[in-house]
């Protein structure tokens, strides 16, 4: 079922967020911090490759798993929050409709535990 990855704009509007996304992250205090050393390009390219994949489109993710890469940044639950935060403001300014925010929302929260506290 390709619907969400359809409701997103396929590869051109998943790529679009991304950027917006990735804009957001880097003007967060809450957690710029943990991005001080981090390939802007690379996170850029595997998170459309991520969502592509969880949106149920024809994309293959050729980053670290998510437990690997996350492992020792200690990120607590309201930085996930603040990261869900900066999503929601990369969605309403690419006009992303409230159903197909959700849908993401939905499927990024059941990753919580393979990022917070570790
Ligand atoms: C559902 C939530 C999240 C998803 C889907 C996600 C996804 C990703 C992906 C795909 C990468 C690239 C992996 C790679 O380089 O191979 C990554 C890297 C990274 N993530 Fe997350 N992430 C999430 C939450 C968070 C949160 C809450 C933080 C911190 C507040 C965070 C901090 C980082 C950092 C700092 C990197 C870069 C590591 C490096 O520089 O090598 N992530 N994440």
């Amino acid at each position: 079922d390709d619907s969400l990855y359809q409701e997103l704009g396929g590869q051109a509007g998943i790529s679009q967020l991304m950027e917006t996304f990735v804009l957001e992250i880097a003007s967060d205090d809450r957690i710029i911090h943990h991005f001080e050393k981090t390939d802007i390009e690379r996170l850029h390219r595997l998170l459309t490759e991520q969502v592509c994949v969880i949106a149920g489109g024809p994309c293959e993710y050729t980053g670290e798993d998510m437990v690997t890469v996350h492992t020792g940044m200690n990120i607590t639950r309201a930085e996930f929050n603040a990261l869900v935060e900066d999503l929601m403001t990369a969605m309403e300014q690419e006009e992303v409709p409230v159903t197909t925010q959700n849908r993401l929302l939905a499927a990024l929260a059941e990753m919580h535990s393979e990022v917070v506290g570790l």
